[in-house]
């Protein structure tokens, strides 16, 4: 299972999160986020991590031009869309960056909200589903409603995220089946300070970085 530790904005903690087994880390390119990050700092730490791990960027209604050249002066191996980019939109940034993995997040409230994945699976990589909240955009640690995703198993591998946190982890996974978890404030002491014994105990309980 993919494992994805976002809002990373220190490169010790960046290097420490994968050497305890977290296969992708975020790096949040929303200038309104407490956890932004700039090109730079993102290169910083990008440069010190193995080149498996993903290292994901994260934008909400970023220009095309924006987010090319934030994937290629930082070195991102992917972009997380996290705002209300259409279908169209992630085909154009697909055939502009073809080699870089394309997520699209969906903010769900409902089931009518899972339908729309429908729209995006042709265009994209990778869905990853958050909770809703009206006035965030992510890294809200607001949980989705489990029950309706227990059936979810859309064309394309997904991501479950919103809320998540070493004591609720396996509860989730015992009622969803996400190809990858996206953690954030659940193992945070502060946005963008990660809580190192947090993580420490998430894969602990995921049984040591599986
Ligand atoms: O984390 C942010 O500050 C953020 C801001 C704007 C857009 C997206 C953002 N985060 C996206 C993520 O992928 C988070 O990991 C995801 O929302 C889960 O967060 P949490 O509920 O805190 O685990």
């Amino acid at each position: 299972m993919r494992i994805k530790i976002c809002g990373i904005t220190q490169p010790q903690q960046g290097k420490t999160i994968v050497s305890l087994g977290a296969t992708a880390l975020g790096f949040i390119c929303v200038p309104s986020s407490p956890r932004y990050i700039k090109v730079e700092q993102i290169r910083a730490i990008v440069e010190q991590l193995p080149e498996k791990v993903d290292k994901i960027g994260v934008f909400a209604n970023a220009t095309l031009e924006e987010i090319k050249q934030t994937a290629i002066d930082s070195g991102l191996t992917g972009a997380q869309l996290h705002g209300d980019e259409s279908p169209e939109f992630a085909l154009q940034l697909r055939e502009l960056l073809p080699d870089i993995e394309i997520l699209k997040a969906l903010r769900i409230r409902n089931t009518e909200d899972i339908d729309k994945v429908l729209h995006y699976t042709a265009y994209i990589d990778t869905i990853l589903l958050d909770a809703y909240h009206p006035q965030q955009l992510g890294g809200t640690g607001k949980t989705l409603d489990w029950d309706i995703l227990e059936q979810f198993s859309p064309a394309c591998p997904w991501f479950l995220a919103g809320g998540l946190t070493p004591d609720n982890i396996l509860d989730a996974l015992n009622q969803v089946h996400p190809n990858g978890i996206d953690l954030s404030s659940g193992v945070e002491r502060a946005p963008g300070d990660k809580d190192l014994d947090k993580v420490a105990k998430l894969f602990e309980r995921l049984g040591n970085g599986e």
